[in-house]
């Protein structure tokens, strides 16, 4: 089995390209079922993820190429409405074929969702929503069968703005009959492309990053070709390793204004950071400034996809910094792991307290999902000796190659 070593201690240097968005490409892949056509998706991040999506559209009848960092995807004809189980097990993104099948088949077989262990992770609100457009919803053992004589456009209002819940009901809608309402929706960029990718296919969707997001349903859509955003956590994740292990490092290809909040706590704890529309520059010299609280929630605000690399980050903080997990309530599991490499951490419930500490030592730790996983990176790069972080499988999920990408900014890293 492959893990990852590092040796700690070497500051960061250099420039580094930022990979297409995972949280982007995902509910688009599951959106190109939506038309009988093509769609070319352009800088499409190779992942494990993007490559269990592919499997699940080619189950279904796709036709999938890849022509560099393009992926071209035939939907012409689609063979099973059944999607396996198999691969819906491995993440969680796979229920986001249930809208796109439904609209286009009016019926599908899909289970639970799987996916990294961050929390209970429910559907509710996905299948809540789907209710209100028509669709009748029957679960027989672990399946979910659902079926719809029409969908037909209503208003819907999210308890929560849940991201997968506002991107299943949007799926749905875009060929409804009527217009679909979609109040308190979820603001996360990715949501804001994946509306821009279906207008693009001829959606008629309105209220884009508000709110209130407006579908009115239209009965046809045409070949695309579109390009994806840079992933913000991804680039954020690669800020923290140079907070947390020092140095200057400019990330390419990202657009700032999606990083808002994570550049603020940055500035905060001690990072000197200057950006525009298509890069981020960091300098960080001296050891990382505690920060007073962190609240996790949703876009604008801190993604919880960023908690765990701060919290590596934080472990060597000047003082002591409060982090609040307010989106799944099982996302801590790293800090045992940061224990063992000398960091002082405790949690009560969603709370945790980071006592900074002068020194972490390398030490052999585990992932056990995907940014945990990164955090530990990051504190392998903080680290005094060796690190080796055991199933890199969880960050291969949403990281084309981050060995690569820390080795491009010196440090000493790689997959063994
Ligand atoms: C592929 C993808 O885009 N994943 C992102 C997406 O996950 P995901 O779409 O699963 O996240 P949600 O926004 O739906 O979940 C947020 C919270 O709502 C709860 N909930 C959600 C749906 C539901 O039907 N019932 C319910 O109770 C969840 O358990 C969680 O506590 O948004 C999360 C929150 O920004 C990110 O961490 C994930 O990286
Ligand atoms: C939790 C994440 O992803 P997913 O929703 O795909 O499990 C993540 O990207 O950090």
């Amino acid at each position: 089995m492959s893990t990852i070593e590092i040796i700690g201690g070497k500051h960061l240097y250099g420039e580094v390209s930022i990979q297409g968005s995972k949280n982007a490409v995902l509910p688009i892949l599951a959106a190109s079922l939506l038309n009988k056509g093509v769609t070319k998706l352009n800088n499409c991040p190779k992942i494990l993820d993007v490559i269990n999506m592919i499997k699940i559209l080619e189950h279904l009848g796709a036709l999938i190429i890849w022509d560099l960092d393009s992926l071209i995807i035939d939907t012409s004809n689609l063979t099973t409405t059944v999607v396996p189980e198999q691969y819906v097990k491995e993440m969680r993104s796979s229920i986001i074929v249930l809208g796109s099948l439904l609209a286009r088949q009016k019926e599908v077989t899909i289970t639970y969702p799987g996916g990294c262990s961050i929390g209970a992770r429910p559907i509710d609100l996905h299948l809540s929503a789907l209710k209100q457009l028509g669709v009748e919803v029957l679960e027989e053992d672990d399946n979910l069968i659902c079926k719809a004589e029409k969908i037909v456009g209503t208003e819907i209002t999210l308890e929560f703005p849940s991201v997968g819940a506002t991107e299943n009901t949007l799926l749905a809608a875009v060929l409804a009959e009527g217009v679909t309402t979609i109040k308190n929706a979820a603001k996360e960029p990715e949501i804001v492309e994946l509306c821009c990718f279906l207008n693009s296919l001829g959606a008629k969707i309105t209220g884009i990053g508000k709110d209130e997001i407006i579908v009115q349903g239209v009965e046809k859509l045409h070949d695309t070709t579109y390009t994806l955003i840079a992933d913000r956590i991804v680039a954020g994740t690669y800020l923290a390793a140079v907070q947390g292990a020092g140095g200057k490092v400019t990330l390419r290809d990202i657009d700032d204004s999606q990083l808002g909040a994570i550049l603020s706590i940055l500035r905060t704890t001690g990072s000197r950071i200057t950006s525009g529309n298509d890069f981020i520059q960091i300098k960080a010299n001296r050891r990382p400034k505690a920060a007073d609280i962190i609240r996790t929630k949703p876009y604008p605000y801190f993604p919880t996809d960023m908690q765990s690399q701060m919290l590596s980050v934080l472990s060597l903080a000047k003082g002591t910094s409060i982090m609040i997990e307010n989106i799944f309530e099982a996302r801590y599991k790293t800090v045992h792991e940061l224990i063992k490499m000398g960091a002082d951490i405790t949690v009560e419930g969603k709370v945790a307290i980071i006592k900074g500490v002068k020194k972490l030592y390398g030490a052999n730790v585990n992932a056990s999902d995907l940014r945990g996983g990164a955090g530990l990176v990051i504190a392998g790069l903080m680290a005094e000796g060796l690190t080796v972080v055991n199933n890199p499988i969880y960050i291969e999920r949403g990281y084309e190659d981050i060995c690569r990408d820390l080795a491009i900014l010196s440090a000493d890293v790689k997959k063994v």
